[in-house]
């Protein structure tokens, strides 16, 4: 049996190791219940281990993936202010419960950060663009009247653009008053718009923490409104966490006569 939940709208299907060939199932079960991903879960071995997560995009690649990794605890139903360390798709994050609320502490060690774009992307991107890699790749354009932008139609071109292979998430983003924004972003694996990505809000918050100096920032979604706050240690993100309501949708057994 499946538990089905969400982060801001950004919604998956979990369920607990071993369960074999998750990739394919998420291929089969994504556009048939409306869902983002699949998560394979596996509690701590032993004491004070990490739980280990493992992703699966809507296309059966397999990919880091934050708003999911929050959703999980309230599937664990873990306990609420502990901190709780997770191993998500290899990439070891911090989660924490308020409530509703679980905020997850993203991953900031090598590999991660900002990163130029090759100059043929950038100049497509245009001007006010950010890209940085938290897990996955993170293109962030600021633009004007967001909420009825073509999303798509923006997006498509540089999320599959020639000068960067394996291709990129792409969002939309537009200051509304000193530390609110509204946020809107088109997913790779997906290939739509997503109503959150948690990933594509973080890269986000914490560029334009570095661009305006303000370290906390609320981001309105197509769904419920996430948070981002984050040190910045020179061009070094640090402390960069997510936080924002999460919800558990219902249940679903996979009929196994869908993966002939
Ligand atoms: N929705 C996810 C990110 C999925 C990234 C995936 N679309 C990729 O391109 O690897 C999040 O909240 O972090």
């Amino acid at each position: 049996m499946l538990t089905l939940a969400s982060a801001s709208g950004n919604a998956f299907a979990y369920a607990w190791a071993p369960f074999d060939r998750a990739s394919e199932w998420a291929r089969i079960l994504c556009p048939r219940l409306g869902l983002d991903g699949l998560f394979v879960l596996q509690p701590p071995a032993g004491d004070g281990g990490p739980w280990v997560l493992e992703h699966w995009d809507a296309d059966g690649g397999a990919t880091f993936c934050s708003n999911g990794t929050r959703a999980a605890l309230a599937v664990e139903g873990a306990p609420g202010g502990d901190l709780v360390a997770a191993r998500s798709n290899g990439e070891d994050v911090l989660l924490r419960r308020h409530g509703g609320e679980v905020g997850i502490r993203m991953p900031d060690g090598p590999g991660t950060g900002f990163r130029d774009l090759p100059p043929a992307l950038a100049e497509a991107a245009g001007p006010g663009h950010a890209f940085g890699w938290i897990g996955n790749p993170q293109l962030v354009l600021e633009r004007r009247g967001v909420a009825g932008l073509d999303l798509p139609a923006l997006a498509r071109p540089l999320r599959h653009h020639p000068a960067l292979p394996g291709g990129t998430n792409v969002n939309a983003v537009e200051i509304l008053a000193p530390g609110q924004a509204r946020i809107r972003s088109f997913e790779r694996g997906v290939e739509g718009e997503t109503r959150c990505c948690g990933t594509g809000c973080a890269v986000a918050g914490a560029w334009l923490a570095s661009r305006t100096g303000i370290p906390v920032w609320r981001l309105e979604t197509l769904d419920d409104p996430v948070q981002v706050a984050v040190r910045l240690e020179g061009p070094h993100w640090r402390d960069l966490w997510l936080s924002g309501p999460v919800r558990v949708l219902g249940t679903h057994a996979p009929d196994p006569a869908l993966l002939s």
